[in-house]
């Protein structure tokens, strides 16, 4: 029996750059985030059936009730074409998933393209048994630390165990906006492609090239597989974060998908199309990582935003008030290019003199922004930090108001009222650099951006305090997102004794 296949892929946050990255003219900045989300494929431990036997695969998420799909996979060489059965899985749960259900289904034909069918064949003769689990922050925590009596703080978030049942339905869940079907499909389609001999295993080591062939058809493929379940062509800038970690993201040019976009099994052969070798797939992803010695964090603030309302809106009104709308895309975009560069200088800065940095940012966790500039004496070194930290503040103040602006012109609620109050709440507290709200904005979530907290004693870490402010507005969750996860990048395979409590998930068939 050859070990099961574990990869695991990140979720996103695109703190600036909404809207904007629908237009391959405008990038956003993407930080992948510490939440990851983790499929692994067994082949299942029983002799084949007889060759004529139905090839079956299942597939559970055992972090909520009822989350088990089988599938029935005909592998028809004469059609050149894998059906993986889409009522199969009727008799067994009470839900289709239409991300797996395609997940599966376009990563077979690939394959089948691909490796040829006999091949695949021999890889499916046993069926597959698939389990899927993302890490706590990609759905709201609440009734868990309610049932366990602990607040809705930091603190109390780490002491769940890792991929913690959540007791609902996955039809029930409340997302907390992580990207989460993103993160899932580049998880499942590169373990499905690893697994199938698509692409070698080197394509998705830790340390592989982020320009690696495998890694690349893996992205064109789950950009089209999650494009077709969500029903919208999206930016892609959360399936591209999921595959390569926190970036600078410009968009492919959508027109490459269309083709494939039509309902039932694609009519054209996939792989000339997502082939890495198909210049269409014009997207640019620049590296991107958020400074040392800083945290993300994110709060879990509402039950969700509309976004593809919102972005018709917005849409709208740049088509019907181009001028005005063009004007000021422009002065948000270099705001967002000033902003994703001093957060780089910042990173210059630490390597050039990382006592100095350390120092700047201990004293800063003790200090409002609005008081970073006030004191005279400092060493030049740490006053040349400072002023870039107390840049990076006013760009994301400068920023947020211009997606105000946008919201008022568009009538879209981007950063409404209530946002704004809680960002000011939040923002005006020692230790916060900026914040805004992500993506689409509305009232799903607000980011922070804070320093690191380990350099605080734990009554004064800033997350504490902002997670109180948080708790105290919103009473919700509020998901820790830390600084490391640019350095831990894109999607990667796992060892699966190595990640806490995947093991026993997969072995509670
Ligand atoms: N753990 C999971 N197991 C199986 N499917 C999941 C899981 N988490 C999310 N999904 C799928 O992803 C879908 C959510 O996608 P979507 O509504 O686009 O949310 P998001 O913006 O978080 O990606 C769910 O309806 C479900 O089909
Ligand atoms: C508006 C956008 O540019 C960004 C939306 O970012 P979100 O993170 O809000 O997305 P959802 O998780 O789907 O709600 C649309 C896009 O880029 O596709």
């Amino acid at each position: 029996m050859s070990a099961p296949t574990v990869v695991s892929a990140p979720g996103k946050v695109l703190v600036a750059g909404g809207y904007l990255v629908l237009d391959p003219a405008y990038s956003g900045v993407v930080v992948s985030t510490s939440s990851r989300f983790y499929t692994v494929v067994s082949t299942v431990d029983r002799p084949a059936p007889d060759a004529h036997a139905p090839i079956q695969i299942r597939v559970r998420s055992p972090q909520f009730v009822d989350a088990v799909w089988l599938y029935t996979v005909a592998v028809d060489p004469a059609l050149n074409a894998v059906v993986v059965d889409p009522h199969a899985h009727k008799a067994h749960s009470t839900s289709a998933n239409k991300f797996v259900h395609l997940a599966l289904q376009r990563t077979l034909a690939l394959a089948q393209e691909a490796v040829g069918t006999g091949s695949l064949q021999n890889s499916l003769a046993h069926g597959l048994d698939i389990t899927i689990a993302g890490d706590n922050d990609f759905y709201s925590q609440r009734a868990q630390l309610a049932a366990r009596g602990l607040p809705a703080t930091l603190p109390a978030l780490a002491q769940l165990p890792p991929f913690a049942s959540t007791g609902v339905r996955l039809a029930d869940v409340h997302k907390t906006g992580l990207g989460s079907s993103a993160a899932l499909i580049t998880s499942l389609v590169s373990a499905l492609l690893l697994h199938l001999r698509v692409v070698p295993p080197a394509s998705f080591a830790p340390d592989a090239a982020p320009a690696a062939d495998g890694r690349a058809l893996s992205h064109n493929l789950a950009q089209y597989v999650h494009c077709l379940a969500q029903g919208k062509v999206g930016s892609g800038f959360d399936v591209s974060a999921a595959l390569f970690g926190s970036q600078l993201y410009t968009r492919f040019d959508p027109a490459v998908l269309e083709p494939l976009m039509a309902d039932g099994a694609p009519a054209a052969p996939l792989l000339p199309i997502v082939s890495p070798s198909n210049p269409a797939w014009n997207y640019h992803v620049a590296p991107f990582k958020l400074p040392p010695l800083t945290r993300l964090m994110l709060a879990d603030v509402d039950a969700g935003t509309d976004t593809p309302s919102f972005v018709g809106k917005v849409l709208k009104w740049r088509k019907e008030d181009s001028e005005r709308a063009n004007a000021l895309w422009d002065a948000l975009n270099r705001l967002n290019n000033t902003l994703s560069q001093t957060l780089l200088k910042l990173s210059e800065l630490y390597a050039q003199d990382d006592a100095a940095y350390k120092k700047v940012v201990k004293y800063l966790s003790t200090l409002q922004s609005v008081q970073w500039l006030a004191h005279p004496g400092i060493p030049p070194e740490e006053q040349a930090v400072i002023e870039v930290f107390s840049d990076t503040h006013d760009l994301t103040q400068a920023v947020r108001a211009k997606m105000r602006e946008m919201g008022e012109l568009a009538g879209v609620p981007i950063e409404p009222p209530e946002q704004t109050e809680l960002l000011n709440a939040c923002v005006s507290r020692a230790g916060v650099i900026g914040g805004g709200v992500p993506g689409a904005g509305g009232y799903d979530a607000v980011w922070l951006l804070v320093c690191d907290p380990t350099l605080c004693p734990p009554e004064e870490l800033p997350s504490t305090r902002v997670g109180l402010v948080w708790s105290k507005w919103t009473g919700l969750d509020v998901s820790p997102l830390a600084a490391q996860e640019s350095a831990a990048g894109g999607a990667r395979t796992e060892a699966l004794d190595e990640v806490p409590g995947l093991r026993a998930l997969v072995d509670a068939a």
